[in-house]
């Protein structure tokens, strides 16, 4: 059979595939962007005839109907690999859950612990080898079809067509069945504005930057701004090896700063797992031999990341506490995101010869009320998760300072610390400290 007689052969209306799942099934959305649209609208119009099922995904970046028809979690639970706002606001409302994870390790997780009946995820038009191209949310990808029992193809015409790497698409051959979706424009996520805040540490962060680094940006504002400060310096040659790509990835390029001359991995291409920004990213990635799509345990993995020299890892956090550990993930035991890539890009910096990580972080955090509170603190807020473990930290980045964790006691770790939190704490984490027997005399106030 030819190609395109194998796709009329599959193709489905999303009401008939939304029809296979059973009460009791675990199904498994395209991760971030690629979250089903027809599927989730069609399952939402199943109704009373499902009951505890299971949606599973991660990096949520569209409302779900069918999730939000029942949010009791009679129908369905809602279970996120990695946490967004819309998540978060799932998890208030009730049958939200989010499943711990390091990313480099998802593609085994569903491999070998979680079993998928149904995989849905959207992706671009067949091309005339057979492939649809998921390249742009390419993460576990590859360890969902190899499992899952049923597996369900959501063509979206706005779909850009990334280049790998590899298990950036699926084959036809693959495929059980294809539904024609609505062509929705894909989700944006707009840069947030550059603070003096970001200014001072991007500052600090770019002196310890040299010609030819390969920079990996995290989730959130912070990192992103940085990666626009990057795009702003007179830096060189970067490279980019990453998880997410970003809008700032862009903007490097466009600069002229980032070209990966000069990496031994991937030369002249960045490597990443998954994308979300806007249209102009989007654009950016599609049919360009620039960017390298790739599963997430290629990418985040520690031994293939920290194998890249001068790797120069950034990330954002929620806390730090004057051990060394940092929170970046929850407030208290309320789930705010995730592990996602952290951990991995701080263990592959340390790793990489010549590597640097750094937790970037504002010194104080503003709260619902309106009240000013530090983020270093004396320990994580109880309950709060330990997302890199204090042996892990390298650079801890304030718009106070920089301090390296590394080889550091625990009481020149409490002088550090407190040295870059802001000054209108200092000296309550100073009395914390040595009531927790952390503080040296010979320390400077
Ligand atoms: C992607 C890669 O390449 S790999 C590695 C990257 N992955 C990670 O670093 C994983 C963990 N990190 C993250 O998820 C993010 O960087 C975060 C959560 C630390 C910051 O992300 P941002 O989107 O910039 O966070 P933002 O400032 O908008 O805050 C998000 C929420 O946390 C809350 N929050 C932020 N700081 C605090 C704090 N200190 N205490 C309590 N709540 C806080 C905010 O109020 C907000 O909650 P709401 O939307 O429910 O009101
Ligand atoms: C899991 C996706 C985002 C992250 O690594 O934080």
């Amino acid at each position: 059979m030819s190609f395109s007689e194998q796709y009329r052969s599959k193709r489905i209306t999303a009401t008939e595939a939304a029809r296979m799942v059973k009460s009791g099934d675990w199904i498994e959305y395209g991760f971030c962007l690629a979250a089903p649209r027809a599927f989730d609208a069609a399952l939402a119009e199943r109704g009373d005839e499902l009951s505890n099922a299971h949606i599973r995904t991660g990096v949520t970046v569209y409302p779900s109907l069918a999730f939000e028809a029942d949010t009791t979690g009679g129908r369905f639970t809602w279970n996120s690999w990695h946490f967004t706002g819309l998540d978060r606001r799932y998890a208030a409302q009730g049958a939200a859950y989010y499943i711990p994870m390091r990313f480099a390790e998802l593609p085994r997780y569903v491999l070998e612990n979680q079993p998928t009946d149904v995989f849905v995820t959207q992706a671009a038009p067949m091309d005339r080898h057979g492939f649809f191209n998921f390249g742009i949310s390419n993460s576990h990808h590859y360890g969902v079809i190899a499992r899952a029992k049923k597996v369900i193809i959501e063509v979206n015409e706005r779909f850009p067509r990334v280049h790998g790497g590899h298990g950036h698409g699926i084959h036809i051959d693959q495929v059980d069945h294809i539904i024609e979706g609505d062509n929705l424009p894909l989700a944006e996520l707009p840069p947030a504005s550059i603070s003096d805040v970001d200014r001072a540490i991007a500052a600090q962060v770019l002196a310890k930057m040299t010609d030819g680094d390969c920079v990996q940006l995290g989730i959130g504002g912070m990192p992103n701004a940085l990666g626009q400060m990057i795009a702003q310096s007179d830096l060189k040659d970067l490279g980019g090896h990453t998880e997410m790509i970003a809008d700032s990835f862009v903007d490097m390029f466009q600069a002229g700063r980032m070209n990966g001359s000069r990496k031994a991995l991937d030369r002249g291409r960045i490597a990443f797992t998954f994308a979300l920004g806007t249209q102009k990213l989007y654009d950016f990635i599609d049919e360009n031999p620039f960017v390298a799509s790739y599963p997430v345990d290629y990418t985040n993995s520690t031994e293939v990341a920290g194998t890249i020299d001068n790797l120069v890892t950034i990330n954002n956090a929620v806390e730090v506490d004057l051990f060394g550990q940092v929170c970046a993930e929850s407030s208290g035991p309320r789930q705010i995101s995730g592990t996602g890539g952290q951990l991995d890009f701080v263990l592959a910096g340390y790793r990489s010869k010549g590597g640097r990580s750094f937790i970037c972080l504002s010194s104080t955090y503003r709260d619902k009320a309106g009240n000013i509170k530090s983020r270093i603190l004396p320990t994580i807020t109880p309950g709060g998760i330990i997302t890199d473990t204090r042996s892990t930290t390298m650079y801890v980045v304030t718009e106070y300072g920089m301090f390296n964790c590394k080889g550091q006691t625990a009481w020149q770790r409490a002088e550090g610390l407190i040295g870059i939190a802001h000054p209108q704490f200092r000296e309550e984490l100073i009395a914390q400290a040595e009531a927790m027997g952390i503080w040296r005399r010979s320390n400077k106030r």
